[in-house]
């Protein structure tokens, strides 16, 4: 009997540029589970390991300019990315490098979480690197994804109102031409997240009462990501996005002593769970 080639199948590869969360809920690790929950092909380039649990970073080991670069290369000369997602960088010569790579190698659909400070209240980028993440990272990004507190270091803004937030996201749009997408996650009343570009479009979420949000940010822009290397809009990426988002934190998944992580594989169907 011919044996059947098993061939056809495709999936749009994205890559994740970012640290690693040893507790899985963040990070890489983050990225890597909602890509394959959002039927993508999930790719990495590590710029760090850090030492971290639901409580706190407990360490942040920088890997060399030189290694990420390698990573990067690998995978564009092999499975080039569809779209990139782009997380924890904490130092300035790592940024040179991503920037260089990515003009090098003409990414495309490029997604900018400037991660600052995790949601345990750890530092994740080192002061000094923050003129070169704006001057070399974000004017190449189609996205970038700041919530309340990194807009607000950003702009030099303070942030209090939805208005607020609309007037923050004019300011970096302006500055660095990347949409800009405002994440309410912070705010107190609601969950609504603004995205301010050519237009500006409100994504309205309600407050899900979850204390549990360690690597909402991660996720969300992981999955706004897959949306754009599946060919869809920039505001239809963030909608899709938002409600994988939403599904992960109903859920309800308790783990962890502290602000625990999300559900990524919410969507997986009962017949796998109850084996
Ligand atoms: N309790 C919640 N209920 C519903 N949506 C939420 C909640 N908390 C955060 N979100 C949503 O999660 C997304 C990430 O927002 P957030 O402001 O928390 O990002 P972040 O601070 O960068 O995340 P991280 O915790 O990974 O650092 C946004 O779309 C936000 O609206
Ligand atoms: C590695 C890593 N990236 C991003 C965040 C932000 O949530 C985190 N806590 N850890």
């Amino acid at each position: 009997m011919d044996e059947k080639k098993l061939t056809n199948r495709s999936l749009a590869p994205v890559l994740s540029i970012a640290g690693s969360d040893s507790s899985g809920g963040a990070g890489i690790q983050a990225d890597l589970k909602t890509m394959l929950a959002n039927d993508c092909y999930g790719m990495s380039a590590i710029t760090a390991l850090t030492a971290q649990n639901t409580m706190g970073v407990t360490g942040i080991m920088d890997v060399t300019p030189e290694f990420l670069r390698k990573q990067i290369d690998a995978v564009f000369l092999d499975i080039s990315p569809k779209a990139v997602k782009i997380g924890m960088v904490s130092d300035k010569a790592l940024i040179n490098t991503i920037a260089e790579a990515l003009e090098d190698w003409h990414a495309e659909n490029i997604v900018v979480d400037p991660v600052m400070v995790a949601t345990s209240g750890s530092r994740l980028l080192k002061e000094d690197a923050i003129s070169c993440l704006t001057e070399m990272l974000l004017p190449l990004a189609t996205l970038i994804t700041p919530n309340i507190p990194e807009a607000e270091l950003l702009t030099g803004m303070t942030i209090q109102s939805k208005t607020d937030m609309e007037q923050a996201g004019r300011c970096l749009y302006d500055r660095f031409h990347s949409q800009v997408l405002i994440k309410g996650g912070h705010a107190i009343e609601d969950a609504s997240d603004v995205l301010v570009g050519t237009e500006v479009i409100w994504f309205h979420g309600s407050r899900i009462d979850n204390p549990n949000t360690h690597g909402t940010g991660c996720t969300l822009s992981s999955a706004i990501a897959c949306g754009l290397a599946k060919g869809y809009s920039v505001a239809q990426s963030i909608s899709y996005a938002k409600s994988y988002l939403s599904g992960a934190l109903s859920s309800g998944l308790d783990l962890g002593r502290g602000s625990g992580p999300i559900d990524h594989g919410w969507q997986i169907q009962e017949n796998v769970r109850s084996l």
